[in-house]
């Protein structure tokens, strides 16, 4: 479980995150939107153990983050995908565990992207794949780590529209066969409705949470969820909060 209490992070005197209290439980899909500057970085880096609180506390299974993150058991996802350019597409999907000192599992790492869709590409330099190809070998990358928490900084936020609907399908799957944590920080609300089982929805100045949404659309959830009614109207409530809390 991850648990903040009270979460407040100050640069210089400016408040990026205020008083936050927010509790995920295992294996839950948690995503979090918000305008440019509403402090979702700075909130997953406070649970990843990346960003010290300046008040208040993160405890990811009841240990400071940092502790977590040393074991191995979270796992980053960022917007760039942070590839190392030099090592094929499979190379970079294990080295993490190397660096972790757990044994290697090339098959494991060969199956994981297989089911990302990158069968033929193992031996493929980053250069030589496009960028939803990336995110894929990076999703893969975290979970093939093993972490039972996986925190994602708009991971797809430089890919096309189209590429973004399939990952995210993807994504949806994955979470549910492997049964991770997944805190997911996106600026689009289709997204993040899409994507979630809650959307915790975040405002600045100082940065908080708004309100947090129970997203009800069935699972698993594929293509055609994104043009159904419910789907239209969850995203129309999250967009009313997120436009009458700068009212
Ligand atoms: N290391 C830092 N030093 C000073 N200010 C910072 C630092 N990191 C973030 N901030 C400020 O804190 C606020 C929140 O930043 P943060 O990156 O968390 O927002 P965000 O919601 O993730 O934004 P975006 O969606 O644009 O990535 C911003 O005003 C930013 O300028």
């Amino acid at each position: 479980m991850i648990d903040l209490e009270n979460l407040t992070v100050t640069f210089d005197g400016f408040t990026a995150v205020a008083d936050v209290d927010l509790r995920i439980d295992d294996g839950e899909f948690v995503t979090v939107v918000g305008p440019s500057g509403c402090g979702k970085t700075t909130l997953l880096r406070a649970i990843g153990g990346l960003q010290e609180p300046t008040r208040g506390t993160v405890a990811v299974d009841d240990r400071p983050p940092s502790a977590a993150q040393e074991t191995g058991d979270i796992g980053f996802v960022f917007q760039q995908h942070t590839l190392l350019p030099w090592k094929s597409a499979l190379e970079n999907v294990v080295f993490l565990r190397e660096l972790a000192d757990e044994p290697p599992d090339r098959a494991g790492a060969r199956a994981l992207l297989e089911t990302m869709g990158l069968e033929g590409f193992e031996d493929a330099r980053p250069a030589a794949l496009s960028g939803g190809m990336k995110q894929r070998v990076a999703i893969a990358r975290a979970i093939h780590l093993g972490a039972d928490v996986l925190l994602m900084d708009e991971p797809f936020g430089e890919l096309d529209e189209i590429t973004r609907d399939e990952l995210g399908v993807e994504i949806r799957a994955l979470w549910r066969r492997e049964r991770k944590t997944v805190v997911f920080v996106t600026h689009s609300v289709p997204e993040a409705v899409f994507l979630g089982d809650r959307c915790v929805v975040m405002c600045d100045r100082p940065g908080r949470i708004e309100a947090t949404f129970d997203v009800d659309l069935p699972s698993p959830r594929d293509a055609e969820a994104l043009g159904s009614r419910a789907f239209q109207e969850q995203v129309a409530t999250v967009r009313r909060t997120l436009h009458e809390s700068y009212e």
